[in-house]
């Protein structure tokens, strides 16, 4: 599997450096309200996993499952719910958790779902940005890393459902995905 692996990008004690100093700025900026901290399957879920044990103040947790079509590593723009939360998210503060912000549109998607449903107040954690790859206008809030035009796995992050049991966030060879 990883001699699939180009280059390792973040290695793993310097995420979990990074995730902790996130944890402790969402704490702080979430003392107080009512939090719902969702996570946005399947990719975000390692990620999600240490952040939830950084953030010290009280919150509640959903999980969301949601595919883009892509062809190939291009989003198509087109956001499917696999799984919808469980809950009525109204009046919640809802951070959203993603592994990467990459095109942007799976969160645009997201984020206007979810006002639709009258949350309070939404922003975003990612892992990774990839602002090169922009394509909707979306920022997140509080991000860990920012990556170039790259195609990575690890750390949640896959390609055809494989490497996301990596411990570190790597390039992928383009030989791998463009077979
Ligand atoms: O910014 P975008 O271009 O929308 O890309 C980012 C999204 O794409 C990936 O999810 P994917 O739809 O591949 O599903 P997965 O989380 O199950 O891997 C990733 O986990 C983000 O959710
Ligand atoms: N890697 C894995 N999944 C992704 C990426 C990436 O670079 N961008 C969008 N989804
Ligand atoms: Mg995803």
């Amino acid at each position: 599997m990883t001699d699939d692996i180009l280059k390792v990008l973040i290695e793993e004690d310097a995420i979990a450096e990074k995730v902790k100093e996130l944890g402790a700025k969402i704490s702080a900026d979430y003392a107080g309200k009512k939090l719902l901290v969702l996570g946005v399957l399947k990719g975000s879920f390692v990620f999600m996993a240490d952040l939830i044990r950084a953030i010290t103040v009280p919150c509640e947790i959903e999980f969301m499952a949601v595919s883009s079509y892509r062809s190939g590593v291009k989003s198509s723009g087109v956001v499917k719910i696999i799984k919808d939360i469980d809950i009525n998210p109204q009046d919640y503060n809802i951070l959203i958790v993603e592994d990467i912000l990459d095109s942007g549109l799976t969160l645009k998607y997201l984020k206007e779902l979810l006002m639709q449903r009258h949350a309070s107040d939404i922003r975003i954690a990612t892992l990774l940005d990839k602002p090169a790859r922009r394509a909707a206008d979306i920022q997140a809030d509080y991000t860990c890393f920012e990556v170039p035009d790259e195609f990575v796995v690890g750390y949640g992050l896959d390609f055809a459902e494989k490497y996301r049991n990596l411990p570190y966030v790597g390039v992928l060879k383009p030989e791998v995905y463009e077979k």
